[in-house]
């Protein structure tokens, strides 16, 4: 197999007398989808947030491109092309999908408006229009405010923003958490064409036929560290049930 684009090795992590990782590892390949998946409190929010630069490791090592790296910030993160979708939605509700597309990193015009910080309303249109038809992001209009859109959209939107930035790895914390059959499909389908793209997708999600559909590789966490992988294919979620509860054999790995 091709080299990992991100390879966390052995990562502890403290939080006072709580010990959330104890020598978790974590592989995750470009162009492909790996579902995270673990039991309530398995350390999964915490492994992400040590890989997205929220958080720091007590110990252990991660190697993003073949170089070890430490990820001291959430910019540090970005800056490697690491971008992550939270399942609290962090969207906007008062402003457009395309305002929400570029939040935080708006367009200014070209030229002396610029300098003033004139924002470049019609180039941010014109390039969120734009990335939302490549990722399938079905709006009917970019214009309303995200509050007036439906569940699936929204989460549509808040997946397409960070993949909008992400260019290698992004990391998606249930994006389809609450949402109904048809919207949740939709958001699936844009978690296969981000990976499809190229990017490493990695899914956290606790349901697992959902896991088994839209995933390439599965890792599973129990107790801060990893138990097991498996390829998606041909895996059952009995075996997933099993390694997360630690009733299956554990790989220690
Ligand atoms: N900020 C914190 N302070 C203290 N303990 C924490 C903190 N964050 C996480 N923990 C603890 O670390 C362990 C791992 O939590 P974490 O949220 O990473 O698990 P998780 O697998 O994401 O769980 P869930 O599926 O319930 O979201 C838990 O015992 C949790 O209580």
């Amino acid at each position: 197999m091709a080299q990992p684009l991100l390879d966390a090795r052995h990562l502890v992590k403290h939080y006072g007398s709580v010990e959330a990782l104890r020598g978790a590892s974590f592989t995750a390949y470009a162009g492909e989808v790996v579902a995270l998946i673990g039991d309530n409190g398995a350390g999964k929010s915490t492994l992400v947030k040590c890989l997205s630069g929220v958080e720091q490791p007590d110990a252990g090592e991660i190697v993003f491109d073949g170089s070890v790296t430490t990820l001291p910030s959430p910019v540090a993160a970005r800056r490697l092309g690491i971008e992550t979708v939270y399942q609290d939605l962090a969207v906007a509700p008062d402003l457009d999908p395309a305002a929400n597309l570029y939040l935080g990193r708006e367009l200014v015009k070209p030229g002396p408006l610029g300098w003033f910080g004139v924002l470049d309303k019609k180039e941010m249109r014109r390039r969120a229009t734009e990335s939302f038809r490549d990722l399938g992001v079905s709006l009917q209009s970019v214009d309303v405010p995200i509050g007036a859109l439906s569940g699936g959209q929204r989460q549509s939107v808040a997946v397409a923003r960070s993949v909008v930035w992400a260019s290698r790895l992004v990391f998606m914390d249930e994006p389809t958490a609450a949402l109904g059959v048809v919207q949740r499909e939709r958001v699936l389908d844009v978690v296969r064409r981000v990976r499809d793209q190229g990017m490493a997708v990695v899914l956290i999600s606790h349901n697992m036929p959902e896991v088994l559909a839209v995933a390439d590789r599965v890792e599973v966490l129990r107790l801060g560290r990893r138990v097991a992988r498996f390829r998606a294919a041909g895996t059952t979620v009995e075996e997933l049930v099993g390694a997360m509860t630690g009733a299956l054999p554990q790989e220690d790995a």
